[in-house]
């Protein structure tokens, strides 16, 4: 046995915080030293729309493959970028408790939402964040951006960044734009929340069915707990994992995953645990891209008295099955009310 565990992790300065703080808890649990792989993903060096790409998943694969190739011991992903089906060979051992789920308005002049000018420019390369702004502000005008974080807030007045370890992209437009969409996460995680001027209310704009949480992800033998031939991070991913987290984001995967089988429209959904009854509730919104229609769904389930977590620590199956299938019978309940007839993005 080691004393080291290798964990691979996306290049940019979002991928590398997250995985940093990951790799300091996991070592912190199991008295293991961590070393941090940085990989090249498609994701990160294809420069066209991120829509246009089309494909779920282009951000994982490479990740994915180092650790089934068992280049690294695990990978540390945005749980919102994985697609909904999990691969062969591949386990999630561990969701770290979520932080904000919201999307943020990043505006110049401290602009809120409602303070933008009539048809001001804002940037988002999501279909489910331009639908959902269109069905607000049908006057803005929605423009496609990519690019990390620093080259998005870069093309709002005022929110460049001075940093020349974190540099917008040459090239990319600069201060063209009232305000971009990011996610609130991602922002504060690398200390970027000085730039947002508001967090959207899910109710004005879904987040995305795990938005905010992380996955490690690592080959099934490495993630065996109990006795016998232990990994030794195992306990450490076990420990590191949040009950009421893997609970939300099963319920919003599952809908994901349904829905992804029945309609290409964007896809946001939201689930919260709330205690005496004690339930799982969960909002989700299907959006015609240009926001001409939005399809709202609400439901909820009774929980087993909030047994998320079973005494060995592990979440609890039986309670992870409610969670799924509320998922089903919400995006179930989407497509019956015509989820699938919705224009998708181009
Ligand atoms: N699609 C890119 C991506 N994946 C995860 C985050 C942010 C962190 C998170 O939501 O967990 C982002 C950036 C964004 O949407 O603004």
């Amino acid at each position: 046995m080691t004393g080291t565990f290798t964990i691979g992790t996306r290049g940019s300065r979002l991928a590398r915080t997250q995985t940093t703080t990951v790799a300091e808890a996991l070592a912190g649990l199991s008295g293991l030293d961590a070393e941090l792989e940085i990989i090249r993903t498609e994701g990160d060096v294809t420069t066209g729309s991120l829509a246009s790409l089309g494909g779920t998943g282009i951000f994982a694969s490479a990740l994915r493959a180092a650790v089934l190739d068992a280049r690294v011991d695990l990978a540390v992903h945005s749980l919102k970028d994985l697609p909904s089906v999990q691969p062969k060979g591949l386990v999630i051992a561990s969701i770290p408790k979520r932080v904000d789920v919201r999307d943020a308005l990043c505006a110049r002049d401290g602009l809120r939402l409602s303070e933008l000018p009539q048809g001001a420019k804002v940037g988002t390369g999501s279909p489910r964040r331009v639908a959902q702004l269109k069905a607000v502000r049908p006057d803005l005008d929605v423009v496609d951006i990519r690019g990390n974080v620093q080259t998005r807030l870069a093309r709002v007045p005022g929110l460049e960044q001075h940093d020349d370890h974190a540099p917008a992209a040459a090239g990319s437009p600069r201060g063209d734009l009232d305000a971009v969409i990011l996610a609130c996460a991602g922002l504060d995680r690398i200390g970027f929340d000085w730039a947002i001027t508001e967090r959207l209310a899910p109710t004005v704009m879904m987040p995305a069915p795990g938005q905010g949480a992380l996955a490690v992800e690592c080959r099934p033998e490495t993630a065996v707990t109990g006795t016998g031939s232990t990994h030794p991070v195992a306990q450490a991913l076990a420990g590191y994992d949040d009950a009421v987290t893997r609970l939300q984001v099963t319920a919003e995967r599952a809908l994901l995953e349904r829905l992804e089988a029945g309609c290409a429209a964007p896809i946001g959904a939201l689930a919260r645990v709330e205690k005496d009854p004690a339930r799982l509730v969960m909002d989700a919104v299907v959006a015609a891209t240009d926001g001409s229609r939005l399809l709202r769904e609400h439901a909820s389930v009774d929980l087993p008295a909030v047994r998320v977590r079973r005494e060995d620590g592990s979440a609890d199956s039986e309670t992870l099955g409610l969670a799924r299938q509320l998922g089903i019978d919400v995006a179930e309940a989407m497509l019956a009310g015509g989820a699938d007839l919705l224009p998708a993005p181009q």
